[in-house]
């Protein structure tokens, strides 16, 4: 079930329990089985889906759902909070500081989409301001190297790699060491893909985070990988520190609830989803409004960055300004309807029914 899909199920059982005319046990009931159901068909591991539906059942009993009190509310509530402590560890990551030199280094299995996600990263950041440089430590892969020199001179992104040297802990000290002269404030290392039976390539990667003093590494997981994520999550994390994740492929038909297993495996929060295999089909990830959305509820905060998004910041005074003074012209009309329009479907960004009402 896609992550879409399970939103909906959701979604249905809460209504179809708003919908009888007593809540009773029984109804109360056959709502969080349907809840449960939908998250196991969506890969979500099975302990952290017994665990919220224990968590549900407490705070029901604690309500004690006395007279007067609204049960749907406090059960649509409950699942509420109980999804968003699934996709969020309630830890906050490091966050790099423009200015001052930050080693990232990204780790994951084969073709998660580390290196795409590198160059997204680096990207992004290069938007707002800062200096990143990429290097490559991925000599275990073919091609590797080539890819990531693509990707960043694309974007115009300092990079380091070798077609000669094979050893990546080498290639990462010297990388590492040549963007600090260079007063690069965000320095990223790609590693290789390595899987959880493969013991020599995780030494490998502890030594490439032994050289390199990382300030953070970021998980890098492919949305479709399912149940098998929580276990590579907890091998990766018992190598090297694991500070963030980033879900890649959320556009596809993924499933999707085996990779948020893997933010509680490593304890550590999602920080971006990659939606696409282009540069900018990056997005930050929020845990309240990301299951909002997913329980239909719309989402406020997001609506307002993707109207930054569409309306260019070199328009915003200049509109503010007109609109102010009482000047609303067809011309300003029809800017503001190409904006809207860059939006994409409104039912995406705005508001819908809402559950929690
Ligand atoms: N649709 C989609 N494709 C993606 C996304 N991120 C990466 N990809 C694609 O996934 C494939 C693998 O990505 P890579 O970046 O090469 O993966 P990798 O983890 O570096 O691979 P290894 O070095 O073999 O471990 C490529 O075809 C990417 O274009 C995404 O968010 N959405």
């Amino acid at each position: 079930m896609v992550l879409a899909e399970l939103g909906g199920t959701i979604t249905n059982a809460l209504k179809r329990m708003s919908n009888a005319t007593i809540i009773d046990e029984k109804v109360i009931n056959e709502c969080l089985n349907g809840i449960t159901r939908a998250l196991l068909q969506s890969d979500v591991r099975l302990e952290l889906v017994k665990n919220m539906q224990d968590n549900i059942k407490k705070i029901l009993k604690n309500e004690e759902l006395a007279a007067g009190h609204n049960k749907r509310k406090i059960i649509q509530q409950a699942v509420y909070s109980e999804l968003c402590k699934i996709v969020d560890s309630g830890k906050p990551p490091v966050t790099p500081k423009k200015g001052k030199t930050s080693v990232i280094m990204f780790v994951g299995l084969q073709g998660s989409g580390k290196t795409t996600t590198c160059t997204k990263y680096a990207y992004y950041h290069q938007k707002k301001g800062w200096k990143p440089a990429l290097v490559c430590a991925d000599t275990f892969r073919a091609g590797a190297f080539d890819q990531l020199k693509q990707n960043a001179t694309k974007a115009k992104i300092p990079f380091y790699g070798s077609y000669m040297e094979s050893d990546p802990v080498k290639i990462a000290g010297e990388g590492v060491e040549r963007f600090k002269k260079e007063n690069c404030d965000l320095i990223i290392v790609d590693t290789s893909g390595r899987h959880k039976q493969e013991a020599s390539l995780f030494e490998e990667m502890r030594q490439v985070s032994e050289i390199t003093k990382p300030d953070l590494v970021i998980f890098v997981m492919d949305s479709s990988i399912g149940q098998a994520a929580y276990d590579q999550a907890l091998a990766f994390k018992k190598s090297v520190s694991v500070g963030a994740v980033i879900i890649t492929k959320m556009d596809g038909h993924a499933k999707g609830g085996g990779a948020l297993s893997a933010v509680a495996a490593t304890k550590s929060p999602v920080i971006f989803i990659g939606t696409g295999e282009h540069m900018d089909e990056f997005e930050v990830f929020d845990a309240k409004p990301f299951v909002s959305r997913l329980l239909g509820m719309g989402d406020l905060s997001g609506f307002m960055d993707k109207i930054h998004e569409v309306v260019p910041m070199e328009q915003q005074p200049e509109l503010l300004q007109k609109l102010s003074e009482g000047t609303f012209t067809l011309r300003i009309m029809y800017e503001q309807f190409q904006n809207i329009q860059k939006m994409g479907p409104i039912g995406q960004v705005c508001f819908q029914d809402s559950i929690l009402t």
